[in-house]
């Protein structure tokens, strides 16, 4: 085949792409498929400028977890270099910049270095959209030619890339029309919620949608699945975004001081009240109030946040002044609440009122192929931290996490990943500075025998959250009848006294004491 019917036979599939409303993965995907046709490169890559980040959006010949990444610019000057040059170029095999790609190519001998390594800005009008980088391991793969045909490329990918971004826009602009709640759709939400599987493109969907609304969502899901992250992703993509989002955990207060906490108190509502002090819900006035681990809500604080919903006002712990509030609820639990609400542990009225929309974070086993791209975000804040050059996955660590049962839990893998890189990082001490160390974490680092075992808990039971739920609650429990105990012992048994002493009023203590059984 000549070399320009080959050209041809590249780009006529990209040139038909420009007026077709594909997905924008397989837009990409498709431009990077055409230009391995034309270049002999190891590795493809396609980042698209987020902030001070390069944000892979396309790679071929790299490991899967690139894609979870995002290489801050100021950290690696061969990115900034390519951004800021007039047009493609080439950097000498012993070019003292490091490539980003270092240990990241799919190769089966690890640690092999980018040796020749061209790159090209994409650029719409006077807006740098982002790069296209093409990388080889071996010194002079690359000829003049192939820079010119990539500079050449890199015209047509800005137009492919312009074409997305109008037929999205166009999709956006139709959606509008429709409802109001379809236009957030489209706009999308933080991308610190990463996963592309079903499950979670799902998700996020909903997320839009319910974020243009004022509804109150009740998330729910397992233990360290990402339900702080997802209340996060509904207040930055709702319309109070500019407003503080406040968040409580409801588990880490004592009962006596939820209602503070919440609603505020002024001065001498309880011994200790030393002034006025505005609560939760105040604070987050005109934005959103988030009320992490709502299940463990005691009974009585229950009625009191009932009827500041039905309201809309509340009264600071011992006013008779009502004040009104502005708020967006968001709830988030890893109990049953129906559940509890049949035990009379938790209020049905309230149940509903909290539950308008309930929105699902699926756990780890049910979105396996999330599990390379999560690693690779983890990873690359961990090279940051570390001030490493690269921190790569070898084949076999790859396997052993895509193999791995993994239960529910995000937290986990993170954690797993923290242990495995400083693990990899002893095994492999050498002399060289951090910041010229590349990293290979093989699957000898990764603990994976046993899921869940650091936890002391059987996590590859669909519903492990219930038991550490019950665990921080009888902690909690525990650590406060110790306090109670030794305090009431001080003092001769005399409550007031001892309520003085622990800052609550005496009414609070003794129905703390009979919650926990003690006399
Ligand atoms: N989709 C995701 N993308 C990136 N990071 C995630 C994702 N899901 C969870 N994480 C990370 O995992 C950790 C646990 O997430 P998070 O605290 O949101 O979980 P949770 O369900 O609220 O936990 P808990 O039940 O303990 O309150 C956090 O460090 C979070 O950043």
């Amino acid at each position: 085949m000549t070399r320009h019917r080959q050209l041809l036979d590249a780009l006529f599939p990209l040139v038909a792409d420009l007026t077709r409303a594909l997905p924008e993965q397989e837009r990409y995907a498709r431009l990077l498929q055409a230009l391995q046709q034309l270049l002999p490169a190891d590795a493809i890559a396609l980042l698209r400028l987020e902030g001070d980040a390069l944000v892979p959006q396309a790679t071929l010949g790299l490991s899967a977890d690139t894609l979870g990444r995002r290489f801050v610019v100021e950290a690696h000057p061969r990115l900034r270099v390519l951004l800021a040059a007039p047009g493609a170029m080439r950097f000498p095999p012993d070019s003292p910049l490091p490539d980003p790609y270092d240990g990241l190519v799919d190769h089966p001998a690890p640690h092999l270095d980018v040796h020749d390594c061209m790159g090209c800005a994409l650029r719409l009008e006077r807006t740098t959209w982002g790069l296209l980088t093409v990388d080889a391991l071996d010194a002079g793969r690359f000829a003049a030619e192939h820079l010119e045909v990539l500079e050449a490329f890199a015209q047509l990918a800005a137009a492919t890339v312009t074409a997305a971004a109008r037929i999205e826009a166009l999709t956006r602009s139709v959606q509008q029309e429709r409802t109001r709640a379809d236009a957030l759709l489209a706009s999308g939400v933080p991308r610190t919620l990463l996963g592309q599987s079903g499950v979670m493109q799902a998700l996020r969907e909903e997320i839009a949608l319910v974020a243009a609304s004022d509804l109150t969502v009740l998330i729910t899901g397992e233990t360290g699945v990402g339900k702080e992250l997802v209340a996060q992703s509904v207040h930055a993509a709702s319309p109070r975004a500019a407003r503080p989002l406040v968040t409580v955990n409801c588990a880490a207060l004592p009962e006596t001081l939820v209602e503070s906490e919440l609603f505020g108190h002024v001065r001498g509502a309880f011994s200790g009240a030393v002034g006025d002090r505005r609560g939760k819900f105040e604070m987050a006035d005109g934005g959103t109030l988030f009320l992490d681990e709502i299940g463990e809500l005691p009974l009585g604080i229950q009625a009191k946040l009932l009827r500041v919903l039905q309201g809309g006002q509340l009264q600071r712990v011992g006013s008779d002044r009502e004040h009104r509030v502005d708020v967006r609820l968001l709830t988030a639990t890893n109990r049953d609440l129906p559940a509890e609400v049949r035990a009379g542990r938790f209020r049905a009225d309230l149940y509903h009122r909290l539950s308008v929309y309930p929105l699902r974070v699926p756990p780890l086993r049910e979105r396996d192929q999330d599990i390379l791209l999560l690693a690779g975000g983890f990873l690359e804040e961990n090279r940051r931290r570390m001030g490493l050059r690269g921190l790569r996955l070898t084949a076999g660590a790859r396997a052993a996490l895509g193999r791995h049962a993994w239960p529910g839990n995000v937290r986990e893998l993170e954690h797993q990943l923290s242990r495995a890189t400083l693990k990899a990082m002893q095994r492999q001490a050498t002399a060289t500075a951090a910041g010229q160390r590349i990293v290979s974490i093989g699957d000898e680092d990764l603990d994976l025998a046993t899921p869940g075992a650091d936890l002391g808990i059987a996590t590859a039971t669909p519903a492990p959250e219930v038991t550490t739920a019950i665990t921080l609650r009888e902690a909690t429990d525990a650590f406060q009848r110790q306090l109670l105990d030794r305090t009431l012992r001080r003092h001769g048994g005399k409550l007031a006294a001892a309520a003085a002493e622990l800052g609550v009023d005496r009414a609070n203590l003794a129905r703390l004491l009979r919650r926990l059984g003690m006399r």
